[in-house]
Order: structure tokens, then C-alpha cells, then sequence
């Protein structure tokens, strides 16, 4: 199986968890797509009645056109489940996210999530996060002595661009990525950059998830934090 065939995978085990009543958040990258497209089907399939909140422009636009009803984070009091991918996912069940540029919005919609569920390709598991380039969402303005700043540190930072000009995220801010290859405290990683003037957010997802899928060429693999039970949401 290549990747694309695992990912397609675990979006369709993660909507199986979705019923009928729920306010559903949706992540963004290629493994939501899919997952996008399987929970298209279902709504269509079986009228069910469910509201989604969307983690960026692309994720939303794609569950409109499939007939999936899309509220504002702020329309909605609570989002039962969300359901995103990750770039990295460490033993400790902390991640790494932001490889499509939608950290914040991911981050936002995550922390006013009842349940967090992550669904990978086995490729994203690590002992160890870090080897996958930490993105930092900065505001535009002065973000050359951000980052000067980073690099001083020696965080290896750049920024990131497509065809010669910055990303722009969501919300129109630029992304620097930090080469780190290792992090050994996560937590006081978060903490330090969060308390840069500039930065809006960082891709460190602590604490946050509760239940994994991981798609492997054996099949499905479940893992959950703190005793969580995936049976509690099947
Ligand atoms: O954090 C994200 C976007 O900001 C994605 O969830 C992450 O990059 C994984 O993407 P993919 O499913 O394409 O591998």
C-alpha cells in the first residue's frame, strides 16, 4: 500500500466515529481530504444531520461542494469531535502540525474541541519530535527581526515561500519554519515562542490529542491518551 492508500485508510475508519446530532471540526491536509470525501458520502448516503466547522478555506470549500453544512467556529457553542492529521505524532501523543500552513485555525478549533482525534500514515510516528521543520505562523510586520531573532538562537529558521513570494496563511500571516531535527522540551519550546512578539502561533500541539489512527500496511492501528476508550465514541 503507498502512503496515499493509508491515508486514504484512516479517513475512512475516522468518520465511522462521527454520529448523527454532532458539530463536527474538520483539519486540513491530503489525509483530511480523503476523510473529507468519506464523511461527503456518508451525509449523502444517509441524510444524516450533522454541522461542521472548518480548520481553513480549502477544508471548507471541499465539504460545501459535497453538500456538508459548514458553520463559523464562532456560530456554534462547542465542537464535539474533531478530526485532523499531523505532521509528526511523538510516544507522548504531542505533535507537530502546520505543514499545510493551518496551524492556527487548527490550534483554535482543537482547543474548543470536547475530543481531539488525529488520523496519520505510520510515516508520521516518531520517538522523537523534530525532524520535521516546526512551523511558526508570524505577523508580516517585522517579521525579517523575528526572524533574525530565531536564528540567533540558532533555531535554524526559514521562511516559507512558493515561487519566489512569502506563504500566506489563512489569516494572511507568513510562516518560518525551524529546523531543529530534535526537541527536547517541547514545553518550553511552546512557551518560548509563544512569548516572541510577532509569532501568532506555533505548530507544537501539546496535550491536546486524545484518540490516534495510524494506517500501516498491516492495517489499522488505535492508540488513545490518558485511558481514553475508543469505545466510548464508536
Ligand atoms: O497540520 C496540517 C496542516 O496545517 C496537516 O494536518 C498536516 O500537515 C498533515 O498533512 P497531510 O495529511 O497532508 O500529511
Amino acid at each position: 500500500m503507498d502512503q496515499n492508500e493509508l491515508k486514504q485508510m484512516v479517513g475512512n475508519e475516522a468518520v465511522k466515529y462521527i454520529k448523527n446530532g454532532m458539530i463536527v471540526g474538520l483539519g486540513s491536509g491530503s489525509t483530511i481530504r480523503y476523510m473529507v470525501d468519506a464523511l461527503g458520502k456518508r451525509v449523502h448516503d444517509e441524510n444524516m444531520d450533522i454541522v461542521c466547522v472548518s480548520t481553513s478555506k480549502f477544508t471548507e470549500n471541499q465539504a460545501r461542494n459535497l453538500g456538508i453544512t459548514v458553520k463559523a467556529i464562532d456560530e456554534v457553542d462547542q465542537i464535539d469531535l474533531t478530526i485532523d492529521g499531523a505532521d509528526e505524532i511523538s510516544d507522548d501523543f504531542n505533535g507537530i502540525k502546520g505543514g499545510g500552513a493551518a496551524h492556527l485555525w487548527e490550534k483554535i478549533v482543537a482547543i474548543n474541541s470536547t475530543t481531539n482525534m488525529w488520523i496519520v500514515d505510520d510515516s508520521k510516528m516518531v520517538h522523537q519530535l523534530g525532524k520535521f521543520p516546526l512551523p511558526v505562523e508570524v505577523i508580516p510586520f517585522g517579521s525579517k527581526h523575528l526572524f533574525d531573532k530565531l536564528q540567533a538562537k540558532g533555531y535554524q529558521p526559514e521562511f516559507r515561500m512558493t515561487d519566489g513570494n512569502y506563504v500566506l496563511t489563512d489569516s494572511e500571516n507568513y510562516i518560518i519554519d525551524l529546523h531543529l531535527d530534535k526537541i527536547d522540551d517541547a514545553h518550553a519550546l511552546a512557551d518560548e515562542l509563544i512569548s516572541m512578539v510577532g509569532v501568532v502561533e506555533h505548530g507544537l500541539f501539546l496535550d491536546l490529542v486524545d484518540y490516534v489512527i495510524v494506517g500501516t500496511p498491516n492495517g489499522i492501528e488505535k492508540s488513545t491518551r490518558n485511558g481514553f476508550d475508543f469505545e466510548q465514541l464508536g
